[in-house]
């Protein structure tokens, strides 16, 4: 089965490749850029080049991303359940509404349960909502709201949403798996563990080679 790897920036395309060896052929990593716009396009690009030829039969957004402290803490690894958009809709004077409660679209995409299950088992990642967001929260209030409005929330990052949609659209499904570099919440760059991060990325895709390979893309 082939395989997109869809990352934000070249650091995080590399992590990931440096964890494949030459055997390692129907795999494609892509820095798309930074944010769910540029996911998503990067991302349709990439399936609709394919389906010309040999299409994916995955797609894996992955890259560093924010933990949420209290169940995923710097350098350990997130496998999205559930990927979520967290910025999508409209301020109300009785607080957030996403899109669908405007009668909208969608702000959740659902991962294959089997392939999450083999994907925790096989790195050790933290399994939980994977929120996808416009801006990098940057306050404990804002961090606070967020995890009281997704109780299962363990990351923020700003492409998985971006690249779930692109998939969806291809009829493709996708995986969002995270490297945790920094903690949610009060903005503080000096703590930022993004080399560790990059490290953990590696770990996580040099034992998700074999996973993939058993993967049957039925979602038992
Ligand atoms: O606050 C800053 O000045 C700052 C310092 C370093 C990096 C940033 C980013 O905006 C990185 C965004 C980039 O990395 C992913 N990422 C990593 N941590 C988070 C987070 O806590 N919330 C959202 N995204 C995060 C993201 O997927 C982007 O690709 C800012």
């Amino acid at each position: 089965m082939r395989v997109l790897v869809v990352t934000a920036v070249p650091a995080e395309r590399d992590a990931v490749t440096r964890a494949f060896g030459p055997d390692v052929r129907d795999v494609d990593v892509v820095a798309a850029g930074v944010g769910p716009a540029a996911a998503a396009a990067g991302t349709a690009t990439a399936l609709a080049l394919a389906s010309a030829t040999r299409p994916y039969g995955l797609v894996i957004s992955t890259g560093i991303g924010g933990g949420f402290a209290q169940v995923a803490p710097l350098a350990s690894l997130v496998v999205a359940d559930a990927i979520v958009a967290a910025d999508l809709g409209a301020e109300t004077p009785d607080g957030y509404l996403p899109v669908t409660a405007l009668g909208f679209g969608t702000v959740e995409h659902v991962p294959p349960a089997a392939l999450v299950r083999a994907v925790a088992d096989a790195t050790g990642a933290v399994t939980g909502t994977v929120l996808t967001v416009s801006t990098v929260t940057g306050s404990a209030a804002r961090a606070a709201e967020l995890r009281a409005r997704h109780a299962y929330a363990a990351a923020e990052a700003m492409e998985g949403f971006g690249v779930a949609e692109a998939a969806a659209r291809h009829g493709v499904p996708v995986l969002e798996i995270r490297a945790v570099s920094n903690a949610v919440g009060p903005r503080d760059r000096a703590a930022w563990r993004i080399g560790q991060a990059l490290e953990a990325l590696t770990g996580a895709f040099g034992k998700l080679v074999p996973v993939l390979r058993g993967w049957d893309g039925n979602d038992r």
